[in-house]
């Protein structure tokens, strides 16, 4: 039987050379690592609408565009999940953690400090190449 893949919207949130990163609450799947604001993609929903709802929710911020960056899938044994991950530079308001969540800007070269969810080593990979680091 093929397991069933939870699709997630991801949003790299890109400005002047930093990222905003939120800690994930520690009752939550990979609870107490850093991650790119984001969440599940709705039956019937589109990855863009889906990022642009997560995003308001979780860092109150309206994005106006995106540029999708990769998809990776990950089996996590007690979870397989599937990323959609875009780079969010195109968008209006203050970045915060807006459902008391830890949330910060954090420059790109010093990613390295934070620890992320497995599947996001290729995410910063590629990341960096994009940034040229
Ligand atoms: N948002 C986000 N989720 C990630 C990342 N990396 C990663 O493996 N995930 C996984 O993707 C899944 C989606 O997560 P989510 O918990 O944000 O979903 P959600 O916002 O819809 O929240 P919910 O769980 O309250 O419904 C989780 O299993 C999480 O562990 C990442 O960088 N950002
Ligand atoms: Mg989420």
């Amino acid at each position: 039987m093929t397991k069933k893949v939870v699709h997630v919207a991801v949003g790299v949130i890109y400005k002047d050379q930093q990222l905003f990163i939120c800690k994930r609450p520690d009752d939550k799947h990979q609870g107490g690592l850093w991650e790119f604001p984001g969440g599940k993609v709705e039956q019937g929903e589109s990855v863009f609408t889906a990022l642009q709802r997560e995003l308001l929710e979780e860092v109150n911020l309206t994005v106006n565009g995106s540029e999708e960056l990769m998809v990776i899938e990950h089996d996590y044994g007690d979870k397989c999940v599937r990323l959609d991950v875009h780079i969010v530079d195109d968008f209006t308001g203050t970045a915060h953690g807006a459902e008391g969540q830890q949330g910060k800007w954090v420059a790109l070269n010093e990613l390295d400090d934070y620890s992320f969810p497995a599947a996001n080593v290729e995410i910063i990979e590629k990341i960096k190449q994009r940034y040229e680091l």
